[in-house]
Formats: C-alpha cells, sequence, structure tokens
C-alpha cells in the first residue's frame, strides 16, 4: 500500500537521519532534514550528498535541508528523530514550541536517556506531553544500505496504531519493509541492547575466538534482552523479532556496525579513545552499557554479558579478564521456568 504523500521533518542530518530522509524523498514525501552543520546542509541541499556522514551516496533532488528548525517544522504532518540518545531531550524540548499541532513525533534514536536511564518514550511523553502521538522506528537497518536502497525491513512501535501506520505506511514500499507493533518498551529496549551485546561479540571477534563463541554471545545476549524485557512487562515475541533478535543479528555480525567495530578494536587491544576517534560516528554502547545496567539493578536482573561489556569500557576489566569472568560462571539451566511460561 502507498501512504499518501505528506510533509515530513526528519532532525538529524547524521548517517541516520540522512539514510531516513532519502528513503522518504524518494517515496515522495516533501522532506526537510533538519541539522545542525551549515556545511552539511548545504552540501546535502547543494549537490545532493552528505559528505560527512554518507560520502558517494547521491541523495534524491527533492530532498531539502536545513539549520533553522523552524522552516523544517514548519509544515511537518509529522516528525522523524534521529539524533543519538545523549541528544534527545535537547532535541526534544526544541522541537516541542515548534511542532504543528497535529503532528506526531517518531524517533529512531537507540538508547536510553542518558545519565538517568529512562525510556525515550518516557522522555517524551514528559516533554511534549501526554497527548502527541509517538512512535519508535527501530530494527535491523545499517544507513549506509537504506540510502544504497538495498532491501530492509524494521518496525514501527507505538500505543497509538493510526500513527504507527502512518509512519510505517510512509516509508514502506518496494525494497522496503515497514512492520508495526504496540509494545515501545520493547522495542526501545532491544535496540539499546543489541549496541552493547555488538561489543561483546566484537570483543571475541577481535581476540579471534572463533564462531562458536560468536554464537554463544548472540544467544545468550538474546537470553539477556528476554530476561529484562520479562522484568520490564515487555512483549516476548518483540525481542524475538526484528528489534531484537533481527538487530542483534546484524549488529553483532556486520561490520558496518559501529557498536561491533569498536568491539573489535578493543578485543585487538587497541584503546577506546583510540577506536571512537578512528570510528568517527556515534557509537551508542559507550552511554548505554551503563543505562542497560541501571535497568538490571533497578529490577534485580542479572545480566553478565552486558556487565563484562560495562566494566571494559570503564577499563575496569580488561578484554581477557571479561572472557574469563564469563566462562568461569557457574553451570546452570538455559533458560529460567518463568521466562516464558
Ligand atoms: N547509522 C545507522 O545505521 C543507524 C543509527 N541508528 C541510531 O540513530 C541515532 C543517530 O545515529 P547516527 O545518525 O548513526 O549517528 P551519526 O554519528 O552518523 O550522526 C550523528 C548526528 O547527530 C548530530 N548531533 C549530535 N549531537 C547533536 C545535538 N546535540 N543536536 C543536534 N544534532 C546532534 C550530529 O551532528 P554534527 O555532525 O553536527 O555533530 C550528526 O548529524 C543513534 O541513536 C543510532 O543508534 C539507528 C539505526 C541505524
Ligand atoms: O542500529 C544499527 C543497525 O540497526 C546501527 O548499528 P551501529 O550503531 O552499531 O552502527
Amino acid at each position: 500500500m502507498n501512504a499518501k504523500a505528506e510533509p515530513v521533518a526528519v532532525l538529524g542530518a547524521g548517517s541516520w537521519g540522512t539514510a531516513l530522509a532519502t528513503l522518504l524523498a524518494r517515496k515522495g514525501h516533501a522532506v526537510t532534514l533538519w541539522g545542525r552543520d551549515e556545511a552539511i546542509a548545504a552540501a546535502i541541499d547543494g549537490r545532493h550528498e552528505n559528505p560527512r556522514y554518507l560520502p558517494g551516496i547521491a541523495l534524491p533532488e527533492n530532498l531539502r535541508a536545513t539549520t533553522d528548525l523552524a522552516a523544517a517544522l514548519k509544515d511537518a504532518a509529522w516528525v522523524l528523530v534521529a539524533t543519538p540518545s545523549h541528544a534527545f531531550a535537547e532535541t526534544l524540548r526544541k522541537l516541542s514550541p515548534l511542532r504543528p499541532p497535529r503532528a506526531g513525533v517518531a524517533w529512531a534514536t537507540k538508547g536510553f536517556e542518558t545519565g538517568s536511564g529512562r525510556f525515550l518514550h518516557e522522555v517524551a511523553e514528559e516533554i511534549l506531553g501526554p497527548t502527541v502521538p509517538l512512535a519508535v522506528v527501530t530494527g535491523p537497518s545499517f544507513a549506509k544500505e537504506v540510502a544504497q536502497g538495498l532491501p530492509t525491513a524494521l518496525t514501527v512501535h507505538s500505543d497509538d496504531a493510526g500513527f504507527a501506520q502512518v509512519v510505517a505506511g510512509a516509508m514502506h514500499g518496494p525494497a522496503f519493509r515497514a512492520y508495526t507493533g504496540d509494545d515501545m518498551k520493547g522495542a526501545e529496549l532491544g535496540g539499546a541492547m543489541k549496541n552493547v551485546l555488538a561489543v561483546a561479540t566484537g570483543v571475541a571477534d577481535g581476540m579471534q575466538l572463533g564462531l562458536n563463541a560468536r554464537a554463544g554471545l548472540v544467544t545468550r545476549g538474546l537470553n539477556e534482552m528476554l530476561r529484562l524485557a520479562a522484568a520490564i512487562g515487555a512483549k516476548p515475541e518483540t525481542l524475538m523479532g526484528l528489534a531484537g533478535l533481527g538487530d542483534l543479528v546484524l549488529t553483532c555480525t556486520g561490520d558496518l556496525s559501529r557498536n561491533r567495530r569498536l568491539g573489535l578494536a578493543l578485543g585487538k587491544g587497541r584503546s577506546i579513545d583510540e577506536a571512537v576517534r578512528e570510528i568517527g560516528q556515534v557509537v551508542e554502547s559507550i552511554q548505554t552499557a551503563d543505562e542497560v545496567m541501571r535497568q538490571a539493578e533497578k529490577n534485580g536482573i542479572d545480566l553478565p554479558i552486558s556487565r563484562a561489556v560495562q566494566q571494559v569500557l570503564h577499563g575496569d576489566l580488561t578484554p581477557v579478564d571479561g572472557l574469563g569472568q564469563l566462562l568461569a560462571r557457574e553451570q546452570k539451566a538455559e533458560y529460567p521456568k518463568t521466562l516464558f511460561s
């Protein structure tokens, strides 16, 4: 089904904001991409390229870019936020007074609020108020591949089924499948946790521990997602789907992942600072590891892989000691009885 072409504002002109704006513009929507960097906005508008975040990829000529937030939001039917988690609340505070009255707000940000560990939908509700339609856009989707038009599936979760359909319908087809769901908590949890778990598989691969180790970490990582999901009242199927398992597999195994690449560098003995500098883009796991563990502690859940990643990222544990700590854990049942009952 082809959704009605509508004006959309995309906030954040990094790799993901630019790729999603490109997808929507190619579908015929009047997209305005807002970013804070004049040179990047001018390059997107003038030569149809984002030279910093998606170099060499031709962007659609109907995609407009600006550094003027009010102008980007003026006629928007709905808004898609794609700034990193550390800038999420700040972006919503700027957007709130400028939002057209009926415009719902979706976000493709992955992570929790930095410093508090709050879910992003809780932050959005607080800043925008209880009546604004909200949606989470998530799933296995590297920006570069979406911008290149390669087939991709993702999912849009909202408490407002109509708004989820507006957002998914705007993105769906012909090489892009957008599903819908109603579990914002589970969708946000999966997108945040997979970034932390990707560091673990990256470390193992960087240490050349083999394919068995990688599969073990992915599977036990999924187990960590499912146990925390159960504790916070998220739906297990959300974590078994695109928002959880799908993105976990992509990020743990795909070398386009910045979180995996951080892990690979650490596993090869490089420093975090050096690796982050070289990656040159957002690496969400650095903040998210602390926030995942804050959620785990709040809910009384033990997450050994995520904890080891947090300790390695803080420099409290070497990758070798982290691995030793995981392997030395007591033998136990694969699933607690309560997980799926
Ligand atoms: N890239 C991907 O494949 C995917 C990314 N995501 C998620 O999307 C979010 C954004 O990541 P991504 O686009 O990849 O990151 P990038 O590093 O590619 O770009 C980050 C963008 O955010 C901007 N930014 C940073 N701080 C602020 C701020 N305070 N106010 C306004 N803009 C700001 C940067 O602007 P400047 O250049 O001026 O610093 C830049 O445009 C993350 O949560 C990520 O996990 C989700 C799915 C896929
Ligand atoms: O979220 C992503 C793919 O779904 C992008 O992952 P990275 O942030 O690790 O590059």
